[in-house]
């Protein structure tokens, strides 16, 4: 069973939102850099650039890292090349970097990623944003910036669709 929680309406304003936020936070846009996980984590930091673009007329890079095939049960070295691979194309060290991903839930998919990023250079600062958190959490990771806070059951699921490669925008709870 799937019970619509956002709609598109809703998602773009919570984007929105989370830019506005971005920016006041950062008092401005200097050294600012998106990197998104994918899938959808780099069309959220897409969007969230375009937001950037309209509101501030600035360019900001966004960056991407794929960590799908990230597992814990890795040994150090794959880990080790898995993450190597994961150039994102240009220069954090110093910049204020902002991780961008879906869903937020155990907060393992973020820390292989702040592993990425930690790996390429020191940024000044990183902060994390994400479109749902649905707590869950097995790590001490806590977001920046929230677009929707959905408490859910752990036998749920959170199912985030872009229009990018979904036929929609829309937020679902799906399950029990
Ligand atoms: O906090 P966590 O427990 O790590 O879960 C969050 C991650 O799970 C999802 O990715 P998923 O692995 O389902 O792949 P997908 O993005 O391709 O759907 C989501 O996009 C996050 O990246
Ligand atoms: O519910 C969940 C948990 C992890 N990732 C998702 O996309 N949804």
């Amino acid at each position: 069973m799937a019970k619509q929680i956002v709609d598109a309406i809703g998602m773009k304003r919570a984007i929105m939102r989370m830019t506005y936020e971005i920016v006041e936070r950062n008092k401005g846009t200097d050294d600012l850099i998106l990197v998104g996980i994918k899938t959808r984590g780099l069309y959220l930091a897409q969007r969230i650039a375009a937001n950037l673009k309209r509101l501030e007329d600035v360019e900001i890079p966004v960056g991407a890292l794929d960590i799908s095939k990230y597992r814990d049960d890795l040994s150090d070295t794959e880990k080790a090349r898995m993450i190597h691979e994961q150039q994102l194309g240009f220069e954090i060290t110093d910049k204020n970097v902002v991780l961008v991903d879906d869903v937020l839930y155990t907060g393992r998919t973020i820390r292989a990623g702040l592993d990425a990023l930690m790996d390429q250079g020191r940024p000044s600062k990183i902060n994390l944003a994400v479109l749902v958190d649905r707590g869950h959490r097995e790590l001490p990771i806590r977001p920046d910036f929230i677009g929707k806070n959905i408490p859910t059951a752990q036998t749920e699921e959170v199912k985030v669709e872009m229009s990018e490669i979904d036929n929609q925008d829309s937020i679902e709870i799906v399950g029990d």
